[in-house]
Order: structure tokens, then sequence, then C-alpha cells
């Protein structure tokens, strides 16, 4: 067959296909039954939590994101589940479905998660107005988000919190050089420790001295806070999906989350009345951190703060220590990565000592590269969840108001027909002037969430990891000693292993 014939045929058979496709969304066309959506069989009193158990169940809790490709390769991209009988949930995995749920969100966009963290601090009036930012919905989330996003939001904002950045990454690299002589370090405690203090001196403009002899010791405060953050962030997922009996009594679980949270409200309380006798003290005239400019908000009162300061504690430390554990993992893996970003972070930062300003940052392309194709891999959440706050329509089926609405950005990002070698760490799939660079759909690769109700801390986060990366290896050669990792679900997703780094001095830092 000559070519041209050929050429006709496939031409044909485009119209062809454009038809069918035009015969379907034609106005005769019938929109799919919500209870059509293909997923797995739900059981009278147990729904679908038999598919979650132990050697007989396809599924596990904490590998959200194996659950998600076996979900998408047995029913499709768009599938409904009812974990929990009558509490429909539906996942949805096309970005084109993603785009529309987020289109269609409104004034209030919805969430259903932290409810036993609600119930606590609900049930505690004298201590909290809310449930606070992460779980409230409606007009009072909207009223604490108006005001605690304003300092968080501008990129001017958060660049000014560059300096004090700057130095506690610098006195933590020194740290790092004291351990890397030592063998079999796990180094995600370390990264805790870091990230912890990053959050409190940006948020709070507060030292807890995280990497002081005093504070690495296990009983301290700041161990103490981290293990307790670990303990919440662990226990909400389960007591989202159960059966929720710690509704009635408190359960085990229930128990465990209250006495951590006891405790990160006994230090929100101690910083902010610390915060507070300082402020009185100050001079008028220096500019507010961000703290002191909510003490200062008529919008806020204290149980308002109180509940900021613990969420803050609670989302900061295990998202950024999660998220640059699997980043450093990535570069100590990926020699032709770490050599480009060296290079990079070389020519930006050319003493062992130079700072990281807005206008390094504005240069460093690589790096943010790099951050970038590590959040595509490894987010800290499979997906976005929301409720429906109107009827809507998905892949062709209608899912009435109310539904559960959890997207599986992790499982997508990681499809083939969206991102050639999709498996594979490769930076340069983002660098607008190289070959490899494709315009991506905008609602796949999504950790930090989309619109309103999005990261609170987007910017602040990335301006963290950042510093860290670029000075790490512009000081270190990193090296990888353990196993491969993947993610383990506590809500969020945590390396599945110990973070075996190596490092090497590359220059100079004492
Ligand atoms: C790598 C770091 C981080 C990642 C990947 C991350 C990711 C996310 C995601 C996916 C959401 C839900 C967004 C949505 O529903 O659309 C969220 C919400 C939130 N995050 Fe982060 N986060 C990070 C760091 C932080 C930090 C450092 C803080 C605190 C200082 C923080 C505070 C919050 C809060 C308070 C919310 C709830 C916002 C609301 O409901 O209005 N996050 N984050």
């Amino acid at each position: 067959m000559c070519v041209w014939s050929k050429r006709k045929l496939y031409m044909l058979s485009i119209k062809n296909y454009k038809n069918v496709v035009n015969y379907n969304t034609s106005a005769n066309f019938k929109r799919k039954k919500f209870n059509e959506i293909p997923g797995p069989i739900s059981i009278p009193v147990i729904g679908t939590l038999y598919q979650y158990l132990p050697v007989v169940g396809s599924y596990q809790f904490d590998r959200l994101h194996r659950n998600g490709f076996k979900k998408l390769s047995n029913y499709g991209p768009i599938v409904r589940e009812e974990i929990v009988p009558k509490v429909n949930i539906v996942w949805l995995f096309k970005p084109d479905d993603i785009e529309s749920l987020f289109r269609g969100e409104g004034k209030y966009p919805q969430r259903r998660s932290h409810l036993a963290l609600e119930k606590y601090r609900l049930d505690k009036p004298h201590i909290y107005n809310t449930g606070g930012l992460i779980p409230t919905n409606g007009p009072e989330w909207l009223r604490l988000r108006s005001v605690l996003q304003k300092g968080l939001s501008s990129p001017a904002a958060v660049q000014n919190f560059l300096p004090s950045t700057n130095d506690v990454v610098q006195e933590w690299l020194l740290r790092i050089k004291d351990l890397s002589q030592q063998p079999n370090v796990d180094y995600l405690p370390e990264l805790s420790r870091l990230f912890l203090e990053l959050i409190c001196v940006a948020a709070f403009d507060l030292r807890l001295d995280s990497f002081s002899k005093r504070e690495l010791k296990p009983f301290s405060r700041t161990s103490k806070l981290i293990q307790a953050a670990l303990v919440s962030n662990s226990s909400i997922l389960k007591t989202d999906n159960g059966p929720q009996l710690w509704r009635k009594f408190d359960t085990p679980l229930y128990r465990k989350l209250k006495k951590a949270q006891e405790y990160m409200e006994s230090v929100a309380i101690d910083l902010l009345s610390l915060k507070m006798s300082l402020f009185k003290e100050r001079e008028a005239t220096t500019s507010l951190s961000l703290l002191e400019s909510y003490m200062s908000s008529p919008e806020l009162d204290f149980k308002d703060i109180i509940g900021t300061v613990c969420d803050f504690l609670l989302a900061g430390i295990d998202t950024t220590s999660y998220t640059t554990s699997f980043l450093l993992y990535h570069v100590a893996k990926n020699e032709r990565v770490q050599e480009n970003l060296y290079r990079e972070c070389k020519k930006l930062l050319p003493s062992p000592f130079s700072p990281i300003t807005k206008e390094v940052l504005a240069e460093a392309y690589y790096a943010k590269a790099v951050l970038k194709e590590s959040l595509r891999l490894r987010p800290i959440s499979i997906g976005i969840g929301r409720i429906l706050n109107q009827d809507a329509v998905f892949s062709d089926y209608n899912v009435p108001k109310g539904t559960v609405i959890v997207t599986q950005n992790q499982v997508s990002c990681r499809q083939e027909e969206y991102f050639i070698n999709a498996h594979e760490f490769i930076p340069e799939r983002w660098l607008k002037s190289h070959k490899l660079y494709t315009q991506q759909h905008p609602y796949l690769v999504l950790p930090f969430g989309h619109g309103a109700r999005s990261c609170i801390a987007r910017r602040l986060a990335i301006q963290n990891m950042l510093v860290c990366l670029m000075k790490v290896c512009s000081t270190f050669k990193i090296g990888w000693a353990g196993k491969d990792l993947d993610s383990r679900s506590l809500l969020i997703n945590k390396p599945d292993g110990p973070i075996c780094l190596n490092f090497k001095l590359r220059r100079t830092i004492q």
C-alpha cells in the first residue's frame, strides 16, 4: 500500500472516531448514573473494609498509592468505593476531571479530614474557638484563612524569612558534618529538627535551639514535639477512615492523639505567652513578625492563635522533612543530577557562607527543577480531598453534592500517557530550554493542593527546602547507603525506610 493511501485511511479513521465522540456528547447522550461508577464491591455492614484486611484483602491502608495503581488498572480513571457503608468516596485519576473538581469548588472548598482532631479541639472551648484551619469548613474556615494567609502568601513576605533561614541551615550543616563521621545514621530525625527550627523561626520568630546538646536528648521539648507531631499525623488517617467509635468513647488511638495534642498545646501556650510578654516590651518601630501580626490583628483572639500555632507545628514538621528526605534520596542516587546541581550551586554561592538571597533563588533553575521532579514522584499526599459543594459530572458520571472526592495525582503523575519514562527522576523535563521539556496539564502535579484551600505555607516550604538543598549540595557530596525507598501512608507519605545518606565534605564550613 502506498504512503498516500495509508495516510488517507488514517485520516478517515480519525474522522470516524470524531463522529463517535460527537455522537456521545450530543444532546441525546444520557449521563451515567452515580452507582454505575466502577469500583470494589461493597458488602452490607462492612463496606469495602474487607479489602484492607491483611492476607485476604487487595489493599493496604498504609500503601494508598499502591491501592491507587491497582484501582486504576482494575476499574479505570474514576472509581467509587464505600470503605465505610453508605459513605461514598470517588477517586479521580484524570487531570480533566481534577480540573472540573477545582473549578467548581466555590467560595468555601470543603475537606473531610482530621475529624478526631476537630473533636478534640471542639471539646475544649476554653482553649480553642474552632477545630483549627485544617479541619474547619465553611465561613469559619474563610474567616481564619483570610487573616492567617496575609503574611504567608506574597513572595516578598516569605523572602523576609531568608536571613534567619540561612542562619539556621548554616548551623545545621555543622551538625551534619559531625554526624557524617559516624556510621549508620538515620537522617530523618535530623531533618525533622531542621524543619521544626525553620518553622519556629519563620512563623513565630523564636529559636528552640533544636540542635543543642540539651535539645538532642530524647525527653527534651523539641524531641517531644517532633514525637507529638508524628503520633498525631499517624492517628489521623485511621480515625478518619474507621467506624469512628472515638466519637462515643476514648479508644486507644484517640487517647494517643489526645496525649500528643495536649503536649503540643502546652508548648503552643508557652510560646505564645513568651511572645506576648516580649511583644509588650519591644520597640514599636521594628517590623512585626508573623506571629506578632496575628497577635495584633483585631480579627483573631488568643484562642484562634493557639489553634494556629498548633496547626503550624502539626503541619510544618513532617511534611517538609519527609519531602526533603525523598529529595536528598533522589539526588544522592543520581550522580549526573547531583553534579549539575553542584555546578549551579557553586556558581551562585561562591563561598561556603554565601547567603541564599532572593536573587540567588531567582537564578536557581536547576535546583527548582530538581525539587519539582521530586515532588512529582514523591508528593507527601496521594492527592487532594474535597467534599462536593454541588452536583457535578466527572468522566460522564453524575456525582451528587456531599460526595467525598479524592484526586489521585500521585498515581497519575507516574503514567506514561502524561510523562515519558514516568517512573524516572529527570529534572530536565521541567527546564523550558531543554529538549525534554513538554507542556504539562496544569492539574497533574499538585503537591500543595490547589485553589483557595491549598497549602497556606507553600511558598515558605518551597523556600526552606531550596535553601536546604542548595546549601547541602554546595557543601557535601552526598551518597545513598540504604535500600530503595517507597512511601508509607500515615496520612502523609513517609519514606518506608531510614534515610541512610552519607556526606563527604566538598568545602570547609568552619
Ligand atoms: C513540603 C511541604 C508541604 C507540602 C507538600 C504541603 C502540602 C499540603 C497540602 C497538599 C495541603 C492540602 C491542600 C488542599 O486541600 O488543596 C496542605 C494544607 C495545609 N498546609 Fe501544607 N504542605 C507543606 C508544608 C506546610 C507547612 C510548612 C505548613 C505550616 C507552616 C503547612 C500548613 C498547612 C495548613 C495549615 C494547611 C491547611 C490549609 C487550609 O485548609 O486552608 N504546610 N498542605
